[in-house]
């Protein structure tokens, strides 16, 4: 299980996380919502290693990562997607997923078959360049470059921002398959409300860098859960 305990996170002066407590399980999905700008990148940039806590810890799996480098913590079992994808615009789709290679054993470094059972598009344009992709393919990619680290949670910001639906829904039949296959965890932070409804086993809302609203996927439907997600 990952947990995030009293996490606070400055930039500058500037506070966008405060006393921030959550867990992940392992085999379930855990979606955190909240509007713009609340917090929620910033969140799992502390998780991923990206921007460190100013005070507050992450544990995983009993292992505090605080102080751990990226690929550190890559290698403790945290798959990060970042926002935006990151693909590597001049490399080959192959070369995007090979990246993932680094921190895994010598043993380990190949393109696991799931991931093209899961997204096949990404066998089938292997050779083409990352950047020549669409959006939803290169999230596809973001996705698989992820997976080929072997991870036991896997991170996602924002999967489903810029998609167009039908690969929203390929996105999330794969997210629920890892869950259900694997029994590894996943943790999202989204906006799209009905794209968590749909796959989450336990929700957190976030406000203003804080959390103010946790409970099961239903509870999305309560007016006072309503009242943090409408701008
Ligand atoms: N690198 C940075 N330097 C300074 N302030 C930042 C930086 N990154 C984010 N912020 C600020 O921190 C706050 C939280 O931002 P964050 O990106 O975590 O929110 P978010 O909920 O993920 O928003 P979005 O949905 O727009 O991605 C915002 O006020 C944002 O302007």
């Amino acid at each position: 299980m990952l947990t995030v305990e009293k996490a606070n996170l400055h930039y500058g002066a500037a506070q966008a996380l405060r006393g921030i407590s959550l867990n992940a399980e392992m085999g379930k999905i855990t979606c955190v919502l909240g509007r713009n700008g609340v917090g929620k990148s910033s969140l799992l940039r502390a998780i991923s290693g990206q921007h460190p806590l100013s005070s507050g810890s992450v544990v995983f799996n009993d292992v505090k990562l605080d102080g751990l480098a990226p690929y550190n913590r890559a290698r403790q079992g945290i798959g990060y997607v970042p926002q935006g994808r990151e693909i590597f615009p001049l490399l080959t789709v192959k070369e995007n997923l090979e990246s993932g290679y680094a921190p895994v054993k010598r043993s380990d470094r190949f393109i696991p078959n799931e991931i093209f059972s899961l997204f096949p598009v990404l066998q089938t344009m292997l050779g083409r360049r990352g950047g020549d992709l669409s959006g939803g393919q290169q999230q596809q990619l973001a996705i698989g470059r992820a997976l080929v680290t072997r991870p036991k949670i896997l991170v996602l910001d924002e999967p489903t921002e810029g998609i167009q639906p039908s690969i929203i829904k390929d996105i999330g039949r794969a997210i629920k398959y890892l869950r259900d296959s694997t029994g590894m965890a996943i943790l999202l932070v989204e906006q799209y409300l009905d794209f968590c409804r749909e796959l989450a086993d336990h929700v957190y809302i976030m406000d203003r860098g804080e959390i103010v609203h946790e409970g099961a996927a239903e509870t999305l439907d309560t007016p006072e859960a309503r009242r943090h997600l409408t701008v």
